[in-house]
C-alpha cells in the first residue's frame, strides 16, 4: 500500500452537471438515486492499482452553486494534484461557463502544470445533446486538456468514468509526481506521451483517446 499522501484531484464546474454522481460512480461503482446540492467540498476515496502499486486517490467534489462555495478556501486550490472540469453535454451554458471556471482556477494560483482534464457528462441522454464532441475537442485542445465523454448514470459507461481518474492516477503516480514538476517548472511527465490511454481498454476510447493519440503523435 502506498504510504504517500493520497493523490488529490478536484472536480469543478456548474451545478447539476453530475460532479457528485461521477465521484460516486468512480469511488463506489454506483449511481445515487438522489443527490443534494454539494455544500462546500465533499471528499471521496478509492484505492486503485497501477503496475502492481496501490495508490489512494482522493476526489474532492466541489459545490457548483455560488452560495455553497463560500467554504471553498484557497487551501483546496493550492493542494490539488489534478483538476477535472465537468460540463453537461445536454446544457450548452455549462460548456460556455467552462471559461469562467478555468479563470477561477488560474486565479487561485493552481499551477498551469497541474494536469487538467475535461469531462462531458450525461452522454446517455443522446437525444438531448447540445455540445457536439467536435466543439468540446477543439476547446480541450485549446486548453491543453484531454477530453472524456461519460455518463455517470449508464453502468455500461462506467469504464469511461474510471478512465478519467485512472489516467490521472497514472500521470500522478508517486514516482512520477516529482518529475512532473521539476525544479525548473518544466513538465517532464513521461505520460505526456499518452501512455495512460495506451493501457486502457477499447471501451474507454471515446473522444478522449483519439485526442490523446493525436497529441501523442504531435509530441
Ligand atoms: N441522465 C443523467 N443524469 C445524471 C448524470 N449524472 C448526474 N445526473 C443527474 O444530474 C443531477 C445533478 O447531479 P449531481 O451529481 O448532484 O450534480 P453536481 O454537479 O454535483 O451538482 P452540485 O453539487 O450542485 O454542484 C442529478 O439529478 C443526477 O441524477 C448522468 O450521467 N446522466
Amino acid at each position: 500500500f502506498s504510504t504517500m499522501p493520497p493523490l488529490c484531484r478536484s472536480t469543478l464546474c456548474d451545478s447539476n452537471v453530475g460532479k457528485t454522481c461521477l465521484t460516486f460512480r468512480f469511488c463506489g461503482g454506483t449511481f445515487p438515486d438522489k443527490t443534494e446540492a454539494t455544500i462546500g467540498v465533499d471528499f471521496r476515496e478509492k484505492t486503485v492499482e497501477i503496475e502492481g502499486e496501490r495508490i489512494k486517490v482522493q476526489v474532492w467534489d466541489t459545490a457548483g452553486q455560488e452560495r455553497f462555495r463560500k467554504s471553498m478556501v484557497e487551501h483546496y486550490y493550492r493542494n490539488v494534484h489534478a483538476v477535472v472540469f465537468v460540463y453537461d453535454v445536454t446544457k450548452m451554458t455549462s460548456f460556455t461557463n467552462l471559461k469562467t471556471w478555468i479563470e477561477e482556477c488560474n486565479g487561485h494560483a493552481v499551477p498551469p502544470l497541474v494536469p487538467r482534464v475535461l469531462v462531458g457528462n450525461k452522454c446517455d441522454l443522446k437525444d438531448l445533446i447540445q455540445v457536439p464532441s467536435s466543439m468540446a475537442l477543439k476547446f480541450a485542445d485549446a486548453h491543453n486538456m484531454l477530453l472524456f465523454e461519460t455518463s455517470a448514470k449508464d453502468p455500461k459507461e462506467s469504464q469511461n468514468v474510471d478512465a478519467i481518474f485512472m489516467c490521472l492516477a497514472c500521470r500522478l503516480k508517486p514516482r512520477r509526481l516529482e518529475p512532473t514538476h521539476d525544479a525548473n517548472g518544466k513538465n517532464s511527465c513521461p505520460s505526456s506521451s499518452g501512455c495512460c490511454f495506451a493501457r486502457l481498454g477499447p471501451a474507454r476510447r471515446r473522444a478522449g483517446s483519439a485526442h490523446a493519440r493525436r497529441r501523442a503523435q504531435a509530441q
